[in-house]
């Protein structure tokens, strides 16, 4: 695994703390828009089959009723039709012969498919026996004889009676055996006769009979119609009793007497309906004898299948007998309720929720698409793409959580502000590629000084920062890290072909010691930072107090520093260079002074810093040049002025126009102006700045190399840059008498500066001894408080004549 790998795992791991989004999560609105979907379809469908079964039974129940109407109506005129048979028989005086009952009964075939049998029974008493069955033999009836029906299905002649009521006429051929059959010697049918009798009304029973229909099973519906003897009374139940003649028996096949009259009024096929015996006294197996009268294959097996669905019950009368009539919608038909609405609302309502659900499924993707794609935008945003640690944006929001975090808790952390020692100095030198390269290197270094739950961030540049938590004693664990990644960065790099030492200078703030605010804490840190740098790099601070009140005392001195210009609180102090041969002054240094109006005169080593860092130098030092010029276009011809130019001012474009208008303001010859830059100016803009120099050369302004000595001395400059002198730095000068090694230095400079053309002025001259040693050097040009301190202009003159004194003694 490469860094990279490493660092975007480890950024993964920061930025998950807070992404983790469960899929179901993701998929609630679709999940909960399917439950709510299915169950309002459900609900609808359900509705729509409860109104369409209420539909369904309405007009079931319509037809039920209409049908046990007609089927009423279709029984009622069997009936008459045996009443009329009835009426024959009592209207008539002479006695109705066989032929005359056939002929009737014939018609009433024809038009009644479900009369199964008619027959006459007249009622023979005990003396009339003898000549009923001869009379009946001679009618054809061969062998006629009343007869009862045995429990072994087989006849016996019929003991006699009082009275017995024998098949005499029937549309059963006359060779079948029922006739002379006594019907009062049949237990069931007995009871029937004595009701219609005695009651003058029909009576009804179920019967199976004797001969009965080729695969009729089921029991049929006998009536028995009671005939008087043609005018007599029938008031009183002795009168009817005393008067019967006979009884005339129908016998119904049911199925189809009702198919007859279902046919011939057209009745609804949606309905199916079933007729079941009355109930008698006597146990009916009613599942056993259940008629099915409808064609349907399908029809209800049992009564307790018919009592289970949808039914419809009522009664057909006959006779003096209600039959049990049950409706049932028949299958398949219009009236059973299929449910098709509720069906297609169901199915439209599960459609709906699907496309709302699988709409809301891609909504869903889409948008967790659209976060992803977020989450990316944001890690990069807040990610550093070089070292690929997490950048200010990142630390900043971390710092605000961890500082909220610590607050609510009660706990402390540490930021540490890192900032590289000369890595400015690198990327000049070596290139930005070898400037990337090495802040990677660095970047896996101080993550491998880390816990992991630090945070390390990248600011920007060559700054870093961490977030330390979690010790009981902050401070003592600060410091540890921080004296742990000093060293570590103090260790050398090795880029490709290069060896590197850099440092690092680290500035501490604890919170909440320090403050409890982000910006407070940042900016603390910082000024720690800023302590580290000024106290000589590759150390580490702790903040305190104190360096705050140096920031107000900053503050306030930017503040007077911005006025001081406008204010006329700046002073030009010249002191003097001589040639150190002749002896003769050459000319001045110009070195700026402020007279504050509380703090007295302030020297700049105290304020150009502060100048520069807030851009105040610009003016400033624009407002110096043309003082010095100024002043300088009135000394003697031979004498130069020296004006210190900062490496801010450098950055200026019309830095130039600026040196040509003082020196066109002033009259100053350009020959008699030199410009003092220090190494600094060179290390950056090398191109740009080289092209300034010689333009100003080319005007004839001289150049110095001013503090030769203190920084890189690099002897490449000196070749590369159009320099006139070089001035060696004053701790060269105060070591001269004390170091042999410097006057070896000095000598070596003066000989460089020989071959190149060069002159060497020798700074911070402070004792004879030294003039005279750097004159044996073969040094061009002093100068130092032995020649002459910085001197307002007015106290050139006098302060002059006291050094020439010194200089001619010596
Ligand atoms: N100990 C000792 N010191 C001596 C002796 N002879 C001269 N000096 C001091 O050495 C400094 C020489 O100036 P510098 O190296 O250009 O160093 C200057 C220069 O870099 C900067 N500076 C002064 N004026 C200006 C200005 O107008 N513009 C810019 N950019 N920088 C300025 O401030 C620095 C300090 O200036 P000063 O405090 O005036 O300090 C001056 C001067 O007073 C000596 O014998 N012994």
């Amino acid at each position: 695994m490469d860094d990279r790998d490493q660092n975007d795992q480890d950024r993964k791991r920061m930025i998950g703390r807070w992404r983790v989004a469960p899929l179901l999560r993701l998929y609630r609105p679709a999940l909960v828009a399917a439950g709510i979907g299915i169950l309002l379809s459900l609900a609808a469908a359900f509705a729509v089959a409860q109104w369409e079964d209420r539909v369904n039974k309405v007009e079931f129940e319509s037809a039920a009723d209409t049908e046990a109407i007609v089927m009423q109506n279709g029984m009622n005129e069997y009936i008459s039709r045996l009443m009329a048979l009835r009426t024959l028989f009592e209207s008539v005086n002479e006695e109705i012969t066989r032929s005359e009952f056939e002929t009737f009964s014939g018609r009433l075939f024809e038009h009644h498919p479900g009369m199964l049998r008619i027959a006459w029974l007249p009622r023979v008493n005990r003396k009339e026996r003898a000549e009923y069955e001869a009379a009946a033999i001679a009618d054809g009836i061969s062998g006629y004889r009343i007869k009862s029906l045995q429990s072994d299905g087989g006849f016996a002649t019929a003991p006699q009676r009082e009275e017995h009521f024998p098949i005499f006429y029937s549309t059963q051929p006359k060779t079948s055996p029922v006739y002379g059959m006594d019907y009062a010697s049949i237990p069931d049918r007995w009871p029937a006769i004595e009701r219609a009798r005695d009651n003058d009304r029909i009576a009804a029973l179920t019967a199976r009979l004797y001969e009965p229909r080729v695969g009729g099973e089921l029991p049929n519906a006998m009536v028995i119609v009671p005939v008087y003897a043609k005018g007599t009374s029938r008031e009183t139940v002795a009168d009817r009793r005393r008067n019967l003649a006979g009884v005339i028996v129908g016998i119904f096949d049911l199925p189809l007497l009702l198919q007859a009259i279902r046919a011939t009024t057209a009745a609804s096929p949606a309905i199916s309906v079933n007729v079941y015996p009355p109930f008698t006294g006597r146990i009916v197996s009613l599942e056993q004898s259940l008629p099915d009268f409808s064609s349907s294959q399908s029809a209800p097996q049992s009564m307790r299948d018919v009592a289970q669905g949808r039914h419809w019950s009522g009664s057909l009368r006959i006779g003096d007998t209600d039959w049990q009539v049950r409706a049932v919608p028949a299958a398949g038909g219009p009236l059973v309720t299929a449910y098709d609405r509720a069906l297609t609302v169901l199915a439209v309502g599960l459609l709906l929720t699907g496309f709302l659900t699988a709409y809301l499924v891609l909504a869903s993707r889409n948008s967790r698409r659209l976060s992803l794609a977020n989450r990316r935008v944001l890690e990069l945003a807040q990610t550093d793409i070089l070292t690929g640690l997490p950048n200010r944006a990142f630390f900043l929001g971390r710092l605000d959580e961890i500082n909220r975090e610590m607050r609510e808790g009660g706990m402390t952390f540490a930021i540490l502000m890192l900032d590289l020692d000369r890595f400015k100095n690198v990327n000049d030198s070596l290139g930005h590629g070898a400037g990337d390269l090495l802040l990677r290197q660095v970047a896996q270094r101080l993550k491998a000084a880390l816990r992991e739950h630090d945070v390390l961030a990248r600011l920007g540049g060559d700054e870093f920062a961490i977030i330390q938590e979690g010790c009981d004693d902050q401070r003592v664990c600060s410091v540890e890290l921080a004296s742990r990644i000093a060293k570590l960065v103090a260790e050398p790099f090795f880029l490709p072909g290069h060896r590197l030492e850099i440092g690092t200078s680290i500035g501490i703030a604890i919170a909440p010691q320090h403050g409890d605010d982000q910006e407070e804490l940042l900016k603390k840190a910082d000024l720690a930072l800023y302590r580290s740098k000024s106290a000589g790099r590759n150390c580490f601070t702790i903040y305190d107090e104190a360096m705050s009140a140096e920031l107000e005392a900053r503050n306030t001195l930017e503040g007077d520093l911005r006025d001081a210009i406008a204010r006329c609180q700046l002073e030009v102090h010249y002191q003097p260079f001589f040639d150190v041969t002749s002896t003769e002054r050459r000319g001045f240094e110009a070195l700026v002074r402020w007279r504050h109006p509380a703090r007295g005169l302030i020297r700049p080593d105290q304020f150009i810093p502060l100048a520069e860092e807030t851009g105040l130098i610009v003016p400033l030092g624009e407002w110096v040049l043309r003082r010095a010029c100024e002043d300088a276009a009135a000394w003697p011809s031979g004498e130069r002025v020296a004006v210190n130019l900062s490496p801010v001012q450098f950055k200026e474009a019309e830095l130039f126009d600026v040196i040509c208008a003082a020196l066109e303001d002033s009259g100053l010859p350009p020959e008699r102006l030199e410009i003092e830059i220090t190494e600094s100016v060179l290390l950056e803009r090398g191109v740009e700045n080289l092209a300034f120099m010689e333009r100003l050369k080319s005007i004839g302004v001289e150049l110095a190399l001013d503090d030769f000595g203190t920084g890189y001395s690099s002897l490449s400059y000196l070749t590369a840059f159009p320099f006139d002198r070089i001035k060696i730095d004053k701790s060269f000068i105060r070591s001269l008498t004390l170091r042999p090694h410097s006057a070896a230095i000095i000598s070596s400079i003066v000989t460089l500066a020989r071959g190149l053309d060069m002159s060497v002025t020798a700074e911070g001259v402070e004792t004879q001894e030294q003039f005279d040693r750097l004159k044996t050097l073969g040094v061009n040009f002093a100068q130092g408080y032995l020649l002459g301190r910085p001197q307002p202009i007015a106290q050139i003159g006098p302060e002059m004549a006291a050094v020439r004194a010194r200089l001619d003694a010596a």
